[in-house]
């Protein structure tokens, strides 16, 4: 790691780039202390901030900064690391990543590299680079808190704590399978064994249950407006979205593109989709744009079916579950048994619709937050269940046949916090990292 030619120094900006008050221009690597001496004229005291002028190697100033050095092993890389807090200026940040970057054996931080490095020197598993990940790119309250846990490993150590007892099960087998020489004796051991196997069982089980609320807490959850033409979708997402996003019109047929918008609804994230209208229709681009529509209801987390209270009720069939509204409450009619009224005219019901969609959304899951967060993490968790599940049903003096599922299991763990299979994980991840994280 101390390598400068297998680790050159890297440098990046770290905060947002663009004109601001402060930016943050970070280093790591060898020859961060080297750095430090040429630009600042100091090593700083370790995690002290000192305030300081920039100075290119003719000597002259390219502003003032607040310097901090964190030496190794106990810095967010494990290598040396430096920051340079200094102002927020497209020219300042311009001047010092050229005369920086002009050093031999220091170049630009590619995205997600100074996260790499911390993982490969063993600070965060992988796990918790999703966490982090997440955490950069949490928009709402939901995500924050789910983000955070697991940044701070709450999947590893969860994992960790299931590898060992499948491990302690594992030798208690061995020690069984020693004592027998034809492999096929039950004993006492096997029965501590599977009691140890039936245990991390139940909670992998608990854990994949908060897969469904991880997963749409992370991604978003997707509702969509869905009804006959004119029944005042478009009304409808712009009065939610508080923005004139979508064309709304007396004309019947007049939405054709999906259109979406993100809300938060009361910190969790939704994905709130307008379209066609439903009809059969001769025109062929209103016909792809009910095509659309009936698409994106059949995936959908939540339907929110609108009918004009002064219309024609209809039929909506399909797996996803539905809120029913009567809109243009306004008007004369009166709603159907299970129809919230709402008006985007005089804003009725609008606050009893929010707290319905809130409602139906927190059917996916009420602890919060979850452990699970990612497809992989359900595939991982998935393996390992089946794995036990074909354990515990195994049958009675199966000793060899038990220690191979236990190790299937031991190995999905494995996956799941990045210890082995790891580099494609890795390279999809960081490649959506911010170039300065
Ligand atoms: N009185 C009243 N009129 C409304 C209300 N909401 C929508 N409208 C009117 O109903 C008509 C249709 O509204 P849209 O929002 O375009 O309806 P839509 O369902 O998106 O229609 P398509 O995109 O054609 O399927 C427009 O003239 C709106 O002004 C309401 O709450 N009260
Ligand atoms: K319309
Ligand atoms: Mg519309």
């Amino acid at each position: 790691m101390n390598d400068p030619e297998a680790y050159p120094t890297i440098v990046a900006l770290s905060s947002a780039p663009g004109r601001a008050g402060v930016a943050v221009i970070r280093l790591s690597g060898s020859r961060v202390r080297f750095v430090l001496e040429t630009f600042a004229g100091v090593i700083p005291e370790p995690r002290r901030a000192a305030l300081r002028q920039l100075r290119d190697a003719d000597g002259e100033a390219i502003d003032q900064a607040l310097v901090l050095f964190f030496p190794a092993p106990a810095s967010f890389t494990g290598e040396d690391v430096a920051e340079f807090h200094v102002h927020g200026s497209r020219a300042v940040l311009a001047r010092l990543l050229v005369v920086l970057t002009a050093l031999p054996g220091v170049r630009l931080a590619e995205a997600g590299e100074f996260t790499r490095r911390a993982f490969e020197a063993g600070k965060l598993d992988l796990g918790a680079v999703e966490g982090l990940a997440d955490l950069i790119d949490s928009e709402t309250e939901w995500q924050r808190k789910q983000a955070l846990r697991q940044m701070e490993g709450a999947l590893g150590s969860f994992a960790a704590e299931w590898r060992e007892a499948l491990l302690q099960a594992m030798s208690l087998l061995a020690a069984e399978l020693d004592f027998s020489d034809e492999g096929d004796v039950s004993g006492p051991l096997q029965e501590q064994a599977l009691a140890l196997a039936g245990t991390v069982l139940g909670s992998l089980r608990k854990a994949l249950g908060s897969f469904a609320m991880g997963e749409r807490v992370r991604e978003g959850f997707v509702v969509v407006l869905a009804g006959p033409p004119n029944a005042g979708k478009s009304s409808l997402l712009n009065a939610l979205a508080q923005r004139d996003v979508a064309i709304v019109s007396p004309v019947a047929g007049t939405t054709r593109d999906a259109l979406e918008v993100r809300l938060d609804l009361a910190g969790l994230p939704v994905i709130l989709i307008d379209t066609a209208g439903l009809r059969d229709s001769a025109d062929p681009i209103e016909a792809e744009g009910v095509r659309r529509a009936r698409n994106l209801l059949a995936r959908a987390d939540l339907a929110l079916a609108l009918r004009g209270i002064d219309s024609e009720p209809y039929q909506m069939d399909g797996e996803t579950p539905v809120l029913r509204l009567a809109t243009k409450s306004d008007l004369a009619g009166t709603p159907l048994p299970g129809e919230l009224p709402i008006s985007v005219k005089t804003g009725a019901g609008i606050p009893d619709l929010l707290a319905a969609i809130i409602e139906r959304l927190h059917a996916f899951g009420r602890s919060e937050p979850a452990l699970l967060t990612r497809e992989r993490h359900r595939a991982a968790v998935a393996d390992a269940i089946m794995a036990l599940e074909r354990a515990v049903s195994a049958e009675h003096g199966q000793g060899e046949l038990l220690a191979e599922e236990l190790r299937i299991a031991v190995l999905a763990l494995e996956r799941l916090v990045g210890r082995i299979d790891v580099e494609d994980v890795l390279d999809r991840l960081f490649s959506g990292f911010c170039i300065g994280k």
